[in-house]
């Protein structure tokens, strides 16, 4: 929110009256009596800090280089009581925009508030502009739905708020997530992805929060979590929604906080680090059969994307075909096959229940058994080596007769000589009383 100012003040009196007077000239304006509660603010979009120099939990010019870190573009003022010019250079030094010594006039607050919210403002709408978007270019597609997502994507990735992704498996998810990271100011920091769903909530547990060496067998030596690797960074939770009630109150508190306890751990260590969830379950449906905490839902879903499945955009399936055909015939070091209309037509046709994992997967097996060209007969035969998915060589086989017809001019005796089948076999395979 735009004109947000954080007061870090030990002395609440003191606090309590720059709070009223800045809130009378418009700011809306935050409260921390200690380091450690100012750090909850971090996350959220607040341009000015007034800092008070000495703090009951640490030194409040030393915090500036931690703030700085996580906020850059805010800008800081510091307050000191010990009228010590060591202290105001230090402060700039730390890239405090200037300092104030406690009893001058409220005007030079105010005046330098005003000052420091202008620059801040300023420095974000610069850095908007030159906001990198390559994350998101490499997500195919020209439909409505995923110029959409993008548009949402490239705003969300501006601010510090977390993300929720909705759909199917396959559709994108992951390298969503990982395109609003690289597009955040963040980018430069780690980015770590786990899928929650894959491991017992044990090890989960130990995966995200990490552990103290002797805090179960074979923990030698302490390890670090997930949640301190992507300290400053982001953290991409995948399937959120099967994660364990108890987990579950374990994230609510990073998230209300920063804080979390190692497994065999006594003392609680902090992190700060977007989080960007995603599940392809029904969460409301989760949260009314409580399998999922309410609380932690809203705090996940401050934002929601939806991708859709790939049928329900099927204009982006020839896109990401051509993409795919010629990204992995490069890996494969073999000429881009040429492809035919039937190949595109078939793919278009197609359900995709496995959405744009498994047209890659398709793809990829289409290129290994072609030799210069991708005919709709290697989906068949893909689909014979495996013997797997009939329905995808049903829908492949159905569309390979309409094809043939079509191109028949819808000559179906004629189709039917072609195909090698009989006339009363073609029209049965179209659903056709003969
Ligand atoms: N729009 C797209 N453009 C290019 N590649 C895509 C697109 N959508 C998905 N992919 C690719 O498809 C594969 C599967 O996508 P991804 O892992 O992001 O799906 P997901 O929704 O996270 O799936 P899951 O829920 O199973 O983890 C990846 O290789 C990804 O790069």
């Amino acid at each position: 929110m735009l004109n947000s100012i954080l007061i870090l003040e030990d002395e609440k009196n003191q606090r309590n009256l720059y709070a009223r007077v800045l809130r009378t000239e418009g700011y809306t304006v935050f409260e921390a009596g200690s380091i450690d509660q100012a750090r909850k603010f971090l996350k959220k979009n607040i341009q000015v800090a007034i800092i008070d120099a000495g703090l009951p939990d640490g030194d409040g010019i030393d915090f500036i280089v931690e703030i700085k870190k996580t906020s850059p573009h805010m800008e800081i003022i510091v307050f000191t009581g010990r009228a010590s010019i060591n202290d105001g250079i230090k402060a700039i030094k730390n890239g405090a925009f200037d300092y104030l010594i406690k009893g001058d006039v409220p005007q030079k607050l105010f005046f330098l508030v005003a000052q420091a919210m202008s620059k801040a403002v300023k420095q974000i709408q610069e850095s908007k502009k030159n906001i990198n978007t390559t994350g998101f270019d490499a997500i195919i597609g020209e439909s409505a739905a995923i110029k959409k997502i993008k548009a949402i994507g490239i705003k969300v990735a501006a601010t510090y708020a977390n993300v929720l992704l909705l759909g199917d498996t396959g559709v994108g998810k992951d390298i969503l997530a990982e395109a609003i990271h690289k597009a955040s100011e963040c980018v430069n920091e780690p980015f770590v992805a786990i899928n929650c769903s894959a491991l017992g909530a044990e090890v989960l547990e130990s995966e995200l929060f990490g552990y103290k060496a002797g805090a179960f067998t074979g923990a030698v030596k302490d390890k670090k979590g997930l949640f301190e690797e992507a300290n400053k960074g982001t953290i991409f939770l995948d399937e959120i929604g099967d994660m364990s009630l108890l987990l579950q109150s374990k994230i609510l508190r990073v998230l209300e906080n920063g804080s979390f306890i190692k497994v065999g751990d006594t003392k609680t260590s902090y992190t700060n680090c977007r989080i960007i969830a995603a599940t392809h379950v029904n969460l409301l449906e989760a949260v009314k059969n409580g399998r999922f905490r309410e609380d932690l839902y809203y705090r996940i879903a401050a934002f929601i994307i939806y991708t859709p499945s790939l049928s329900e955009r099927a204009t982006d399936i020839p896109l990401l075909a051509k993409h795919y055909i010629a990204k992995l015939a490069a890996k494969m070091e073999m000429p881009v096959p040429k492809i035919t209309t039937a190949f595109l037509n078939a793919l278009s046709a197609y359900s995709w229940p496995g959405n744009v994992r498994e047209l890659i997967n398709v793809i990829e097996r289409s290129l290994i058994l072609s030799s210069g060209i991708l005919t709709i007969d290697l989906l068949e035969l893909n689909e014979e080596n495996k013997s797997r998915n009939s329905s995808l060589l049903e829908d492949f086989e159905l569309n390979h007769i309409k094809y043939i017809v079509e191109e028949c001019n819808g000559n179906k005796v004629k189709a039917a000589r072609l195909l090698g089948i009989s006339v009363a076999t073609l029209y049965r395979k179209l659903g056709l009383k003969y």
